[in-house]
This record gives structure tokens, C-alpha cells and sequence, in this order.
């Protein structure tokens, strides 16, 4: 379960509890007051112009960062009081793919996806083995010798993909891991996060890709300017403040009814849901050949 209550992420303010020296500063918050609950094995869409606070969220759930203020809970885990080595040993839990890919550079693709079982221990021959299935499956075998520096940014992206689900991490992050994917890939992307989310892993991927929102209808995380305007289980904005059951203010019959003493029309019904609206489904019918 990921569990944020009242956070708030200043960048270059000191993080509770960390004793991480970050020097204080002044920049306005990159998120405030965020506070919701990611049950485990959910999929979780996390969604916000350019600059709300997507990577942050993200960064935080990779326990990259403490939260300045508040607590983040990451599988049980609360950050403030975790210490390094239990942050270590949580994040190898955690699969991630950055928007940037960071993939060691001196490694060839086949060693960058391999290295997440290599640090776990498992032996070589089993490594081969899993490692070249997954690169095939990602479109990749005949790149399995190649340097990050020489592959294109689709290639490095799917290489991070490769790497970051290798392990079947109990929860998996995404930034934007479509963005530099054709429409084909990308479905393809979504197949194997749908199929991970099936076997239990929890997801959670930040998306501007309107075509994976609609083909897979899930929950969503909204940022707006660092702060939630959707989250699972939070009213819609206006349910509370717009009891639809309230009567019309005085005089109002004679201005919208035109007839003495007539009622109003009725209010229209409120506006649907967004997708986020509905339970995480499977439904999408894609298979991994999709
Ligand atoms: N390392 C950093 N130091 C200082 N400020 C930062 C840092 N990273 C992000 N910010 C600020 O935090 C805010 C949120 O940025 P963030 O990268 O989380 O947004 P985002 O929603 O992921 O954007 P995008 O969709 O463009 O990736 C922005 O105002 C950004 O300038």
C-alpha cells in the first residue's frame, strides 16, 4: 500500500527525519497537502499539466526523496523514519522507469537489464535465459550487445522498461514511459503493465498518452499546480458545495420557471465521472500481442 497524508515537497528545504543536509530554501512548494491511499495491487494513473508535480510523486514514491512535510508510506514503509539501509532494501522492491531512462552507459543493454538480478544474487544461467526472453518480447534481441549511446530513444526507453519489470517488482512507477514509443509499442507497454498489475504488482504510471487513458480506464492521481484535484475515493470537485437536493433561492421560481409559483427545471444530472471514475479493470483485451 502507498499511503501519503498531508505532504508537502519543498525542493532544496531539509526532509523530515532524513538528515539528508538538503540546504534550506525558499522555492515555493512542488506539492502541497497531497494526502491519499494506493491499495496494493491497484493501477493508478497519475495525470497533471506539465510541471504539477507529477515526477515528484514519483520521486517520492521511489523514496528518492522525503517529503518536507507530512508522511509518505511506501509498502509499510514510513519514510521519515526509515533509515538508509531500509530505504535500500525497499527500493529494490520497486521497479522505476524515468523519463530520462538512466541506463548506465558503460553497460550494454543486455547488462542494464540484467543488473537488477545480479544485485538480487540469482545465478547467471537463469539470468540469460529471462533477460533474452524479455528483450526479445521487447522488441530487442538484436540489440542485446548494444551501448545505450547507440541505440535510439524508443530502443534506451524499452531497455528501461526491460529493466525496471524484470524483477516483478512489487510496485512498479512509470514517468511517461511511452514518450518516445510509436502507438504499436505503447500498446504493447500497457499489455505487460496490465499483466504485471494482474500478478499483484502495484502500478502507478504518470501519462499525457490520452490513447493508453482510454484503452485501459483506471483510477487516477490528478495534479494540478502540486496540489490533488483527483484521487481515488475523493468526491468530485462541486459534489459537496452543490447539494443538488437544496431548494432554490427566493425569487428564483419567477426568473427560471417564467410561471407563478412554478419550479425550476430540474438541474441536469451531474457530469460523469472522469475514467478515473471506476474500479481498475482488465478489460482492455489486449494480449502481449497487442
Ligand atoms: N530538482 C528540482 N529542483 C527544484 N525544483 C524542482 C526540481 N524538480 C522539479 N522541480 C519543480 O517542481 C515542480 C514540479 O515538477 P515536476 O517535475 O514534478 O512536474 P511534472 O508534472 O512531472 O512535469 P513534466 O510533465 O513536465 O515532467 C516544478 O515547478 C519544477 O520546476
Amino acid at each position: 500500500m502507498l499511503r501519503f497524508t498531508g505532504v508537502g515537497l519543498r525542493y532544496g528545504a531539509p526532509a523530515r527525519g532524513s538528515g539528508s543536509g538538503f540546504a534550506a530554501g525558499s522555492a515555493p512548494e512542488a506539492l502541497r497537502d497531497l494526502t491519499f491511499t494506493l491499495p496494493e495491487g491497484s493501477f493508478t494513473w497519475l495525470l497533471g499539466p506539465s510541471g504539477a508535480g507529477k515526477s515528484s510523486v514519483l520521486r517520492l514514491m521511489h523514496c528518492a526523496l522525503r517529503p518536507t512535510r507530512g508522511e509518505v508510506e511506501i509498502l509499510g514503509v514510513p519514510l521519515s523514519r526509515a533509515r538508509r539501509r531500509d530505504l535500500v532494501r525497499l527500493r529494490r522492491r520497486i521497479g522505476a522507469v524515468h523519463q530520462d531512462f538512466r541506463l548506465l552507459p558503460q553497460l550494454s543493454a543486455f547488462d542494464n537489464v540484467a543488473l537488477p538480478l545480479r544485485l538480487a544474487g540469482r545465478g547467471e544461467a537463469a539470468i540469460r535465459a529471462e533477460v533474452a526472453e524479455l528483450l526479445a518480447w521487447v522488441g530487442l534481441a538484436a540489440k542485446q550487445d548494444a551501448l545505450p549511446e547507440e541505440m535510439s530513444g524508443g530502443e534506451q526507453q524499452r531497455v528501461a522498461i526491460a529493466r525496471a519489470v524484470i524483477t516483478r517488482p512489487t510496485l512498479l512507477i512509470a514517468d511517461e514511459p511511452t514518450g518516445n514509443l510509436d502507438a504499436a509499442q505503447a500498446r504493447r507497454l500497457l499489455a505487460l503493465l496490465i499483466e504485471l498489475n494482474r500478478i499483484g504488482t502495484t502500478v502507478v504510471v504518470a501519462t499525457h498518452n490520452e490513447d493508453l487513458l482510454a484503452r485501459h480506464p483506471a483510477p487516477a492521481l490528478r495534479l494540478q499546480a502540486g496540489r490533488l484535484v483527483e484521487a481515488p475515493g475523493m468526491p468530485e470537485a462541486g459534489d459537496a458545495d452543490w447539494d443538488l437536493r437544496m431548494p432554490p433561492p427566493p425569487g428564483f421560481d419567477a426568473v427560471a420557471g417564467g410561471t407563478e409559483g412554478g419550479r425550476p427545471p430540474a438541474p441536469a444530472p451531474a457530469a460523469p465521472g472522469r475514467h478515473g471514475a471506476g474500479p481498475a479493470g482488465h478489460g482492455a483485451g489486449l494480449g502481449h500481442g497487442a
